[in-house]
């Protein structure tokens, strides 16, 4: 639809005026013929299509369209471009503009001899009359484009959107404020705003033009709205002129956000856990078996739960699968280490702090991770490093599912399930005094323990393996597997550092070795050493042992096993074919070549 439609009843008041004031009739015709407004016979016309109207004919008005020209016809009967139809004398049109469009026409048709003369001898006159009502008509169009168009955004934008006046009366507002305060249009239109937000500073905004950005906000407890409403606010004055000496604040705009979907944002963007589950977690051991079968029945549950195990045992993973198989998993799931944040920080890291809470704290105060686990889940790792002082605060939240920012008073409600996790004995700390019994107490709800790797040696094989098949991917290399030297090597160290320890030794080992299996000296130095160690301190007929075995091993690798093969071997190791055959028999040699150690299965 044209545009001129958008106003199709100012077109009607300026076509009724312009007949009321020279008694002419008067027709509002749009880009595509059709008549918006009219007076006398044109009124009955509205809606209708200018007779003989094509955009293409050489009719008069399609060429004023087409040419944007202003055109007199003195005489309706004897014009070359005019097709008098209804006994029209004469005529002055005068095209609508909107920027470099063309969007309709006005004419004046004169119908009687008087009409004419009147057209004729005023035409010039006229013509600049109409061409101010066409541009009252071509501003109140952008008007009402630009309006619908700022309507439309309005309404889509995520913010909550309010104008209130000089007195702080509401005036607009869009959608999304209607739902974050929990009100309709039609009740929030005319109430003061300081009625819903009590503490509001919007009327000192008014007086002293100075707004504001961002400022987190919260109220509650009104008669009109929802109960509570948390948000992120931004205050603008609004001016009568941009400019000075005239320009006085004559209302504010507030923008506001919800402060879920803020936290929410930031939780996406800066702390989003890849998703992990049960299953990732890898071993055959009946310890580890019981751990997932134990973490899957209580992950329904919102109890607290501590996890303890050695440095590297998963418990980072099993809280994040926990996480991810409760039905909180589609709610954040924060990490804190609380052994590698400074004491002086973490108070404000779990619990935020207000706005100018201490020197050098951000003037727009900060959430802390507490807030940000709402309706999730906290992982708090390394708990057993958190300084007494903040256990007394943990422990508050955990009894009364509250807490409160540094340096403010409010007492902000959290749903957030606790896991905690530690390498450290806490057991042991509490008799020390360093851990508080209450708070292990509150959190050991549900005891969790990740035996160590060395507890569960038939885990290390298919943790080797899944190791390198994640470094051998990512390094981009084609190794098959472990040579059976390597495998046993690896199968008798201790792992200290657990899972995290072997994972490192495997990637170490991908980047350096260059055959097709890992050998022996492609492990780290730290393993080899204390393997050498054990060798050294073993009889000597042991270590020859070893060292005959590994030189029968790696002769039938390289020149095969077969009848042929084990007689050229022989001859090379000036031995007898019957020597080599025992001392197979006698170290336990695979009688096919030892091939690499391959993952067979999980
Ligand atoms: N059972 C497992 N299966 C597969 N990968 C594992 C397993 N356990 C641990 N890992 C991997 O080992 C590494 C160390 O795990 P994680 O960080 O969870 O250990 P942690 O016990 O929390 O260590 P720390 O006490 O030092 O924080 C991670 O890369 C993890 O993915």
């Amino acid at each position: 639809m044209s545009s001129l439609w958008e106003i199709k009843n100012t077109a009607q008041d300026i076509a009724e005026a312009i007949t009321a004031a020279i008694g002419i009739e008067v027709e509002i015709i749009d880009d595509q013929l059709m008549i918006v407004a009219g007076t006398g016979r044109y009124t009955e016309k509205i809606g209708q299509r200018e007779e003989e109207g094509n955009i293409d004919s050489g009719y008069i008005y399609s060429h004023i369209l087409k040419t944007g020209e202003e055109y007199v016809v003195e005489d309706a009967r004897h014009d070359e471009f005019y097709h008098a139809c209804e006994n029209e004398l004469a005529e002055v049109c005068c095209p609508i503009t909107s920027g470099n469009r063309i969007i309709g026409l006005i004419g004046l048709v004169a119908f009687t001899e008087a009409q004419r003369v009147l057209l004729l001898e005023s035409q010039r006159e006229l013509m600049i009359f109409l061409r101010r009502m066409a541009y009252l008509l071509s501003s109140k169009v952008s008007e009402t484009k630009m309006s619908n168009e700022l309507k439309s955004i309005i309404e889509t934008i995520h913010h909550g959107i309010i104008a209130v006046d000089r007195q702080g009366f509401i005036t607009l507002c869009n959608e999304t404020a209607e739902k974050l305060i929990g009100l309709g249009r039609t009740r929030l239109l005319g109430l003061r705003l300081i009625s819903i937000w009590p503490d509001s500073p919007v009327m000192e905004v008014i007086s002293t033009g100075v707004g504001y950005k961002d400022r987190e906000e919260m109220y509650r407890g009104h008669s009109h709205a929802a109960s509570a409403m948390h948000f992120f606010t931004t205050v603008t004055p609004i001016l009568s002129h941009q400019l000075p000496p005239d320009s006085q604040v004559v209302g504010a705009v507030i923008s506001f956000r919800d402060a879920a979907d803020v936290r929410k944002l930031v939780y996406e963007i800066t702390e989003k856990e890849e998703h992990s589950s049960l299953q990732e977690i890898i071993g055959r051991s009946e310890q580890i078996q019981e751990v997932k079968v134990y973490a899957e029945k209580v992950s329904q549950s919102n109890s607290t739960i501590l996890i303890t195990g050695e440095s590297g045992t998963g418990k980072g993973l099993l809280a994040k699968a926990i996480h991810f198989t409760s039905p909180r998993k589609h709610k954040p799931l924060i990490t804190v280490n609380c052994g590698a944040i400074p004491d002086t920080l973490l108070e404000s890291e779990l619990f935020g702090y207000e706005a100018g809470a201490f020197t050098g704290a951000s003037k727009s105060g900060k959430v802390g991770k507490f807030e940000l686990a709402q309706e999730g889940t906290i992982f708090l790792d390394e708990i057993g490093d958190m300084p007494l002082h903040l256990q007394v605060k943990l422990l508050h939240v955990l009894q009364h599912r509250e807490i409160e920012r540094v340096g403010g008073t409010r007492v902000i409600p959290v749903d957030v399930r606790v896991i905690a996790a530690t390498s450290r004995n806490l057991e042991k700390m509490m008799q020390e005094g360093e851990f508080r019994e209450d708070l292990y107490f509150r959190l050991s709800v549900i005891p969790i323990r990740i035996p160590s790797l060395f507890e569960r040696k038939e885990d290390i094989p298919l943790l080797l393996h899944h190791a390198l098949e994640k470094y051998r991917r990512l390094i981009g290399k084609e190794i098959r597997g472990f040579e059976q030297e390597t495998m046993e090597l690896l199968l008798n160290y201790h792992w200290p550092g657990n899972i995290r320890e072997l994972e490192n030794a495997v990637e170490y080992a991908v980047n350096m070795e260059t055959e097709s299996a890992i050998t022996p000296g492609s492990i780290p130095e730290r393993i080899l050493k204390l393997h050498r160690q054990k060798l050294t301190n073993a009889t000597l007929k042991t270590q020859l042992n070893v060292f005959e075995k590994q030189i029968i091993e790696r002769y039938l690798r390289e020149m095969g096993s077969s009848v042929e093969s084990k007689i050229r071997i022989a001859r090379r190791l000036g031995i007898s074919e019957s020597t080599l055959y025992r001392r197979i028999r006698e170290l336990g040699i695979h009688e096919k070549p030892p091939a690499p150690f391959v993952k067979n299965d999980k």
